[in-house]
């Protein structure tokens, strides 16, 4: 079972997880992603996609050209959970600029 995250793990994981910032209107977490081109940024998307997959947890994102906007949140709970925070960091390991 997924469970939300406690205020205090919240702002662990906030201060943990660099460039990486609470949504205004909801418990979710934002990360905004340039690459080089659109390639660059596709095969990023790709591999956040693969693990997506796997983990059966999946982003929200919106991509234009070289930009990538990602959004964190688990919606069986309506917030966050341990699942965005993984997916954070997978994301902020992958991401070579
Ligand atoms: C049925 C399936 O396991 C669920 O709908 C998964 C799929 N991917 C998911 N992704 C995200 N971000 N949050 C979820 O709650 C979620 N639930």
């Amino acid at each position: 079972m997924v469970q939300k995250l406690t205020d205090a793990e919240r702002t662990q994981a906030l201060t943990d997880l660099k460039d990486w910032s609470l949504v205004e209107n909801r418990d979710a977490i934002k990360r905004t992603l340039t690459f080089k081109d659109f390639n660059e940024a596709f095969g990023f998307m790709s591999r956040v996609a693969l693990y997506a997959d796997k983990a059966d947890h999946h982003p929200e994102w919106f991509n234009v050209y070289n930009r990538v906007e990602i959004t964190l949140a688990t919606h069986d709970v309506q917030g966050l959970s341990e699942r965005d925070v993984k997916l954070a960091q997978f994301i902020n390991a992958i991401y070579k600029h």
